[in-house]
């Protein structure tokens, strides 16, 4: 039986881009894609409206960490600030999805139009985000190797969710999505659209029309759910390398969850389930999106079990 349509905005996880976190080559990156534009055509073919979204955490991470290199080593060359290498990062991520979910559909015998929105997303210049530092971005380190990092180059980095050190920077909260008008026109046009990659472009607007980037690295997450309220999304689908959110997570008393309501959600952040940087802001974007309209749904699943996921099968539903 055919599906209801649904509007969806799905936001890619950093295993979407890359397989294997150290192997971090542009080539690389497009084999991955192709596997992930899948299940997300999948759902284009159901006739769902989607709109793409994802991470950039270790691609701008790892421009940055070029550009200083690079500029340490020759003074001719000027460091790219944050603010431009994220919109090269959301090209860059944008083209590679667009090839890759133009190729899938092509070969299903889809005829659909795939393209990037290079998105800003308004911050506000005295968010606390931008005075303590928790976005993790770039590659992972020993804490040996960070600690070296830290003293050298003056970088904040942090212990990543058990996974290693990685540098961390500002992390405002997203206000407003510049580009959201034309997304929609896209969108109701039948066109799939990437968008908000990298959380957007951070900007203050500082009067008058007059944007300015800012260097930060907005959650995806939270840009996701911002721009899935702004279009009127019925369903905010947010897709990580696990199947199901758990609490007690990584110790024998671990439990995933089917649904979890508002309530819970809220207890479980307080009792602290949810690792900051990783899991956490997925469950918060996840319950404001839920909680911003009655009938918005949230679900929190893996890449390949995102179609098993819609049909009620798996992941960790948000329920009001
Ligand atoms: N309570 C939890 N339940 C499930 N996974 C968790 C939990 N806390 C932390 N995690 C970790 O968070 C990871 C997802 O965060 P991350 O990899 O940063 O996100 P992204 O997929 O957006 O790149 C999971 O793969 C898992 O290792
Ligand atoms: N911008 C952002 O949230 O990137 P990651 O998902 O890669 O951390």
């Amino acid at each position: 039986m055919a599906q209801q349509k649904t509007r969806i905005v799905l936001a890619l996880g950093g295993n979407a881009l890359q397989a294997d976190s150290k192997d971090t080559r542009a080539e690389s990156q497009l084999v991955t894609a192709k596997e992930t534009a899948k299940p997300i055509v999948d759902l284009i073919q159901e006739g769902h409206e989607v709109i793409i979204a994802h991470g950039n955490g270790p691609q701008v991470g790892q421009m940055i960490a070029t550009y200083e290199t690079a500029a340490q080593a020759n003074a001719n060359i000027p460091v790219m600030p944050f603010p431009e290498c994220g919109a090269m990062s959301q090209g860059y991520i944008g083209y590679h999805l667009q090839q890759a979910i133009r190729q899938e559909m092509i070969a299903r015998g889809m005829e659909k139009n795939v393209a990037t929105i290079v998105t800003q997303v308004v911050v506000d210049k005295s968010d606390p985000g931008f005075r303590n530092p928790t976005k993790p971005v770039g590659s992972f380190f020993t804490e040996e190797d960070a600690k070296k990092l830290m003293a050298e180059k003056g970088y904040t980095m942090k212990e990543d969710a058990g996974r290693g050190w990685r540098r961390v920077v500002a992390s405002p909260e997203p206000i407003d999505v510049v580009e959201a008008p034309i997304v929609k026109t896209l969108v109701e046009a039948g066109h799939v659209v990437i968008t908000v990659g990298g959380g957007g472009v951070p900007v203050i607007n500082t009067g008058k029309g007059v944007l300015e980037g800012v260097p930060a690295v907005i959650d995806k997450d939270f840009a996701s759910e911002k721009i899935a309220e702004m279009l009127d999304a019925d369903y905010l689908i947010i897709l990580t390398a696990v199947e199901k959110v758990a609490i007690h997570f990584n110790s024998p008393q671990q439990k995933e969850l089917d649904t979890m309501t508002v309530k819970e959600a809220q207890q479980y952040i307080g009792e602290g389930h949810f690792a900051p940087g990783s899991m956490l802001p997925k469950v918060k974007a996840a319950l404001k999106f839920v909680e911003s309209k009655d009938g918005r749904r949230a679900l929190i699943t893996s890449l390949e079990k995102a179609k098993e996921g819609i049909a009620g099968k798996t992941g960790t539903v948000l329920t009001k």
